[in-house]
């Protein structure tokens, strides 16, 4: 559905450098990253929103010079900003936009304002922030679209409802025709429903692989600070030693295999874990995970 491949984008302090990433068919991919990170970045050259960037971006085999047109219409894409019209309605800005869209579904809209009980009649500018966003959702979902793209969508939105959105995610790829691509924060959305995790920091890809996949072969490792060997702590990253012992997260657990036994814990990591570890391992000045 997306294949990015050698992407690179400079701003004046910053820069996206070799970005690789796929998006499968019938998966849910999660996008995740600390702030700054480049994940707004990317999201916008996979949109072709940021024009002046180099490397191949292909979405359903064609790149946006090839077909633009023709891309957009079949893209579900949530921004983390607001892009409607303030002073108007939800019902005025579905009549400005709902005509670029070839397969704009009326029913499905009604449905989607129903489900997320939005009031069509009231102005964009007098919704709250967790409305407008549900707002932007119900736009990006009522031209059923093949591939749903989305930037932080949960951001602002209540437990309850972030629950029922991501369940509704997980409804709309059953059918194995669509894929989902999302940036997010709330790492513990991502357990429970991605396949494929795509980590960035710093403008680079730390690692892209199936989630469980992923989960399995990282390891938070514990233990008394004696174990603590030179050539041990450079298998791990953002090593955190006090008085009581030492914690740090080892990419590959395969690495430690038969020496850890007994005298040092090997824990399953959360997705927070691997980005909390690799990100302090970054700012305290060593190399990232390759
Ligand atoms: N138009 C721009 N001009 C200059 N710098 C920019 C521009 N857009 C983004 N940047 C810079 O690119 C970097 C990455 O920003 P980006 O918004 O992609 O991060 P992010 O991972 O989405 O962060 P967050 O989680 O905080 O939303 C930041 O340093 C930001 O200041």
């Amino acid at each position: 559905m997306i294949e990015v491949k050698n992407l690179e984008k400079r701003f004046y302090n910053f820069a996206l450098e070799g970005i690789h990433l796929t998006v499968k068919k019938g998966f849910i991919t999660g996008f995740i990253g600390p702030n700054g990170a480049g994940k707004s970045t990317t999201i916008r050259c996979i949109m072709n929103l940021n024009r002046r960037y180099q490397g191949d971006v292909r979405i359903f085999g064609k790149t946006h010079t090839e077909n633009t047109e023709g891309i957009k219409q079949h893209i579900g894409f949530v921004q983390d900003e607001n892009f409607f019209y303030g002073h108007l309605s939800l019902e005025q800005n579905k009549k400005l936009l709902a005509p670029f869209y070839k397969t704009w579904n009326e029913k499905l809209f009604k449905h989607y304002l129903d489900l997320f009980e939005l009031p069509s009649m009231k102005k964009v500018d007098h919704l709250s922030k967790g409305m407008k966003m549900k707002f932007s959702l119900a736009m990006a979902l009522s031209h059923d679209p093949v591939l749903i793209i989305m930037d932080e969508p949960t951001s602002g939105l209540d437990p309850v409802f972030r629950r029922e959105l991501l369940e509704l995610l997980q409804d709309i790829i059953q059918d194995e025709e669509k894929a989902v691509f999302f940036s997010t924060h709330i790492t513990q959305d991502l357990e429970k429903v991605a396949d494929f995790i795509t980590f960035i920091d710093n403008g680079k890809i730390v690692v892209s692989e199936e989630k469980d996949a992923l989960l399995d072969h990282y390891a938070v490792v514990k233990g008394p600070n004696e174990w603590l060997t030179t050539e041990r702590r450079r298998l791990l990253h953002g090593v955190k030693e006090t008085d009581i012992g030492f914690e740090g997260l080892l990419a590959d657990k395969q690495q430690l295999a038969g020496e850890a036994s007994g005298q040092v814990l090997l824990e399953r990591p959360s997705l927070e874990d691997i980005m909390f570890y690799t990100v302090k391992e970054r700012k305290n000045g060593h190399s990232t995970i390759a």
